[in-house]
């Protein structure tokens, strides 16, 4: 058992919360199946005009128009947008105007019951232990702040999203940047030696540690392997389970 003590846990959720195959297998084709329809639909909306612009503004949407040999400028198509947004899939960019859209196409598939949320087993247990001793929890993930409510609100065990007080996406800056985790901790209110971060990814645990937080990694099965170096500078764990985190007075 790894001990820590925080007021605030901030968890990332592919490979944390949530796995890997989830996001991959079922998450990103639904996307890809989809987009084409969720763009036919609200193409003369405001929200979809701002989207597409934003993604055709992407140095991505150049290098894509060169392999496939498409001319820029005669872009401005439903078919066109959705062969983009499938290269970008492929590729699991983690870009804003993607990731937007992708939580706005995920929202039909909860609601008809093609997708519920994965989550661990030991996450809602978690959850509910860590707030019930005063412990505040947010979430740090790629995925829109509209797309973690939908996967929380709608897990396959339930809906966790009583337990979450804050949500953050790369509005906030990246993952693998220090100064996304300064600017959570200041939306938080609280000096990041008071916040642990949950992540599988090193090179975020390494940001969130540059930023002043505490960190563990989590070794889900799936997950990227980790070297020998990163289990000697980083927590590791296997589960929610194995980490005992209790709150910080404050003196
Ligand atoms: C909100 S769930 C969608 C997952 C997703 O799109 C993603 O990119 C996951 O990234 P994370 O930062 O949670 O590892
Ligand atoms: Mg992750």
């Amino acid at each position: 058992m790894t001990e820590f003590t925080a007021k605030i846990i901030l968890t990332d959720i592919e490979g944390t919360t949530t796995s890997i195959s989830f996001v991959k297998d079922k998450l990103f084709p639904y996307a890809k199946e989809n987009t084409k329809d969720y763009l036919k639909e609200t193409w003369l909306s405001n929200e979809t005009n701002e989207i597409v612009r934003e993604l055709l503004d992407l140095p991505e949407f150049e290098a894509y128009t060169k392999e496939v040999s498409k001319v820029a400028n005669e872009s401005l198509d439903v078919s066109t947008v959705d062969a983009f947004v499938k290269y970008l899939i492929d590729k699991d960019l983690k870009l804003g105007p993607l990731k937007r859209l992708q939580g706005l196409v995920w929202e039909k598939g909860y609601e008809s019951g093609d997708l519920k949320g994965h989550v661990y087993p030991d996450v809602p247990e978690a959850f509910k232990r860590w707030t019930e001793a005063g412990l505040r929890l947010a979430i740090y993930s790629s995925g829109s702040i509209k797309a973690q409510q939908l996967l929380f609100g709608q897990t396959e065990l339930g809906n966790l999203l009583p337990y979450i007080s804050g949500h953050f996406d790369t509005t906030s800056g990246h993952k693998q940047e220090q100064q996304s985790y300064v600017n959570i901790a200041k939306a938080l209110g609280e000096d990041p030696c008071n916040i642990l971060f949950l992540t599988d990814v090193v090179k975020e645990a390494e940001a969130a540690r540059k930023a002043g937080y505490q960190t563990a990694i989590l070794a889900r099965p799936g997950n990227a392997p980790l070297t020998d170096d990163d289990k000697t500078q980083y927590t590791v764990v296997s589960d929610f389970e194995s980490l005992a985190i209790s709150l910080k007075q404050t003196t």
